[in-house]
């Protein structure tokens, strides 16, 4: 298992509520909690800035991290991501924070230290651009947008 510094920044977390955790040995996604003030009600169409309470240093630039919706609160509730995936990249020392976004038609409620999305660190490959005038002609070519039908 990889390790990754992190500061805790609201003394709530590692007190009345965990460390972001793998819920089961296999998980890819370490849950991050809303780190309000007090509960808030997302209303339909509403995004909201919501703080972690976690600041994390990946460090490595062969490696990101990814926020994602969890996948209950965005099919049940309509509660995803205002930027539809947070990157989180290896320099970034600040607080982590998760843009919420009620896409859905009734107002959901947030409690203080719910579990509103998840963290995945990935790698990251870093390329450099080689400008050259002929690609080598492959099969696809510039086709794309459905180039291949749908069948
Ligand atoms: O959901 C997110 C997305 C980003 N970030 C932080 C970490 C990331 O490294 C930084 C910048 O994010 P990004 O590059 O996606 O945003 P930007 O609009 O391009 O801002 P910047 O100009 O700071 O790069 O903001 C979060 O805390 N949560
Ligand atoms: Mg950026």
């Amino acid at each position: 298992m990889h390790s990754l510094q992190a500061k805790i920044l609201d003394p709530r977390i590692g007190s009345e509520f965990p460390l972001p955790q793998y819920a089961t040995p296999g998980s890819a996604g370490l849950d991050l909690r809303a780190m309000l003030k007090e509960e808030v009600v997302l209303e339909p169409g509403q995004t909201l800035l919501i703080p972690t309470g976690l600041s994390i240093y990946i460090a490595d630039p062969g490696l990101a991290a990814l926020i994602l919706p969890r996948s209950g609160l965005g099919h049940k509730h309509g509660v995803v991501l205002g930027n539809l995936v947070g990157l989180i990249d290896s320099d970034y020392q600040g607080e982590l924070m998760v843009s919420c976004w009620n896409r859905g038609q009734t107002a959901f409620r947030i409690a203080v230290g719910e579990r509103i999305a998840q963290l995945v660190l990935v790698p990251v490959v870093q390329a450099h651009f080689e400008l050259v005038d002929e690609f080598h002609e492959s099969e696809r070519g510039a086709g794309g947008f459905g180039h291949t039908g749908s069948h």
